[in-house]
């Protein structure tokens, strides 16, 4: 199992220790959540943020979009050079060439679901994604309760994954810990994003190690 930590849980005074005490520690990703507060009603962080993280980084960046303008939003990061980028399809008319243009930037696509969000909605698509990214909890904030319903979804697209593209990662976010990760692996989750988990564990790279199953 790969490991995220989402930096939106981390101190903000501190963002580049805390950054590199997470890379230190051993994760696999670093994921940063951009909100705009209209996709979310929430707002975090932009360009001259995510450039101070990405330079403290020594692991690739993993940028999670909750914005309305996907395209201008894929624009503004990808010069950062982020591993992946993922954008919800809730709010993409045409994602299909967003994937397109992500990938011709030399990032890898990801889709992300809102837990009501149907895995169906990938049958024609799953082909041209790296990852898919499956939410655990409603976008917006950290430190919510895991929805339990993404188990039987992670299931349903780990078997339509080995049909049309068994190179896609599955990326589950929200809420994870180490009470649950033992059932996301079950699932077929390949990857997990850990915000407050892992920030608020008083040893972070024992929280990490753990979730490292
Ligand atoms: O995308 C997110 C929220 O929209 C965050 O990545 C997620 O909430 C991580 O935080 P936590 O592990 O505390 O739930
Ligand atoms: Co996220």
């Amino acid at each position: 199992m790969q490991v995220a930590p989402s930096i939106l849980s981390a101190d903000f005074g501190n963002l580049a220790r805390d950054v590199q005490e997470i890379c230190d520690a051993g994760c696999d990703l670093v994921h940063v959540d951009i909100m705009d507060g209209h996709f979310v009603p929430n707002l975090t962080i932009g360009p001259v943020v995510v450039s101070a993280i990405a330079k403290a980084a020594t692991k690739p960046l993993d940028i999670h979009l909750m914005v309305e303008n996907n395209t201008f939003f894929v624009e503004l990061f990808a010069p950062l050079k982020p591993q992946y980028i993922s954008f919800h399809i809730e709010e993409e008319k045409h994602p299909h060439r967003l994937i397109q243009k992500i990938r011709s930037l030399g990032i890898k696509p990801c889709i992300v679901l809102n837990p009501n969000t149907i895995p169906e909605e990938l049958e024609y698509i799953l082909e041209d994604l790296d990852m898919v990214l499956l939410m655990s909890v409603n976008p917006g904030f950290g430190g919510q309760t895991f929805i339990e319903s993404v188990l039987p979804k992670a299931k349903k697209l780990n078997e339509m994954r080995k049909r049309l593209n068994p190179e896609c990662l599955i990326q589950v976010d929200g809420g994870v810990s180490d009470k649950n990760i033992h059932a996301l692996k079950e699932a077929g989750v390949d990857v997990v994003v850990a915000g407050s988990y892992v920030f608020k564990h008083e040893d972070r790279a024992k929280a990490i190690k753990s979730l490292q199953i």
